[in-house]
């Protein structure tokens, strides 16, 4: 039998409303990007993925996906070769940054990444089985989230206010946080933080301890603290929170702040690529790491990486960025066959209210969603949302993530650093 080949890749940028999540570099606009992947074979096969849409990333993307027909789907080495060079023309292998919050080192990370889920997907639709299979198979049936809470404003200036309402002060991040447990039955929940001095944000989490005595906590300020503040608030919220999210930027910073709590550190800032691991483990920087495989080169790379840290004892978890339902599955599948994966999930996904699957085939119950058991990732696309979606990105305006220049035209003496406090 003559083995299928790509014969055809799509490359689609979507907008989905967001509300005014606020974050250390700004607020999100009134839309989010995503771009959805599609990779066709001569054989009939589509696979999916999804991954950012920033204008430059999607230079790459297209540029891969121009390259691609005639390669075969099961070679996923061979596909980070080409990516590899198609970025190295393309580029001179520049980095990739995204939202002015990560940097990401390697582009060819981040641009492999969907055409690796869609070859998954597709090689999983061809085997009759779920990508979790593909990754060594499923070690849990469901996989739990955390819910995760922002403080927001009531709506986006000039819009009539969302469904969530406003969310600046303890009371109404509790508020926040009850419609996430009844609406989705999270089972934890992690604050975004480095929005309000320390002060307000611990109290938040004393107020979310009072109102949830049973459910583990986060904060992640994404770096907004000193040293010495981080290590107030560990001491503060010591036995209150299960970990402290890059509560101060760069691995020697978080380094410091280790060597002064037992609370545990986590991050999506400081190791976020294979080549942080070394310094970060030598320094005893951070005790649970956030995979990403939009960000770490897609499934398998973040299967490595559980592997890793389960070898150094080390705690995982999984970051999220807004994002729609392919993105979801892949989530699920990955999380599902990591047997090291510690702690719950983030999402972003109760925030959007659109989307570019089919409906109900993913959904939260208990705070976790159950690992699709049909071919590939499971999901499919709904072409008319799809298509929606689209011509809402033709319309919207964005055409890339800009937190700090959306808050700057609403504050214009914004100004986004971390270690402000
Ligand atoms: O854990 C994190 O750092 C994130 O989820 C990063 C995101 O960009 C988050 O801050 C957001 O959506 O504003
Ligand atoms: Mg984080």
């Amino acid at each position: 039998m003559s083995r299928s080949r790509i014969s055809r890749v799509v490359v689609t940028p979507v907008a989905f409303g967001d509300p005014p999540l606020l974050n250390v570099v700004g607020v999100h606009q009134p839309y989010a990007l995503r771009a959805i992947v599609e990779v066709h074979t001569d054989s009939g096969l589509l696979g999916l993925g999804e991954t950012y849409a920033d204008e430059a990333h999607l230079g790459r993307l297209d540029a891969v996906a121009a390259a691609l027909p005639g390669h075969d789907p099961y070679d996923l080495n061979g596909l980070r070769r080409l990516v590899t060079e198609v970025l190295g023309r393309e580029t001179g292998g520049a980095s990739a940054s995204f939202g002015g919050m990560l940097d990401v080192s390697s582009a060819v990370d981040t641009v492999h990444s969907p055409f690796e889920v869609a070859c998954l997907d597709l090689q999983g639709r061809e085997a009759g089985v779920p990508v979790s299979d593909l990754l060594g198979g499923a070690v849990r049936e469901r996989v739990p989230f955390s819910g995760y809470l922002f403080y927001k404003w009531a709506g986006h200036p000039g819009h009539a206010d969302d469904a969530w309402g406003e969310a600046l002060t303890p009371d109404q991040v509790v508020d926040q946080a009850r419609r996430m447990v009844d609406g989705w039955g999270f089972g934890s929940l992690k604050l975004k933080g480095g929005v309000l001095p320390p002060d307000e944000e611990c109290a938040a989490i004393e107020a979310l301890r009072d109102a949830f005595p049973d459910l583990p906590l986060r904060l992640d300020p994404n770096g907004a603290w000193t040293v010495d503040t981080s290590v107030k608030v560990a001491d503060r919220l010591a036995g209150v929170v299960e970990y402290l999210e890059d509560p101060t930027p760069g691995i020697e910073g978080m380094a410091a702040v280790s060597a002064r709590t037992d609370v545990p550190l986590a991050t999506n800032m400081c190791v976020i690529a294979m080549e942080h691991l070394p310094p970060a483990i030598a320094q005893g920087a951070v005790q649970v790491v956030l995979s990403d495989h939009h960000l770490w080169g897609g499934l398998r790379k973040s299967a490595l990486l559980g592997g890793i840290t389960e070898v150094w004892g080390m705690g995982l978890s999984m970051h999220s960025n807004s994002h729609l339902g392919v993105s979801l599955a892949a989530m699920v599948h990955l999380a599902a066959a990591t047997p090291n994966l510690t702690y719950a999930c983030d999402t972003h996904y109760p925030w959007k209210t659109e989307d570019v699957i089919a409906p109900d085939v993913l959904s939260f119950e208990s705070g976790s969603v159950a690992v699709p058991t049909a071919s590939g990732l499971g999901v499919e696309l709904d072409r008319d949302a799809l298509g929606a979606l689209h011509e809402q990105y033709l319309g919207c305006g964005v055409r890339r993530r800009e937190d700090t220049a959306y808050m700057r035209s609403i504050r214009p003496d914004f100004s986004p650093h971390t270690s402000r406090w």
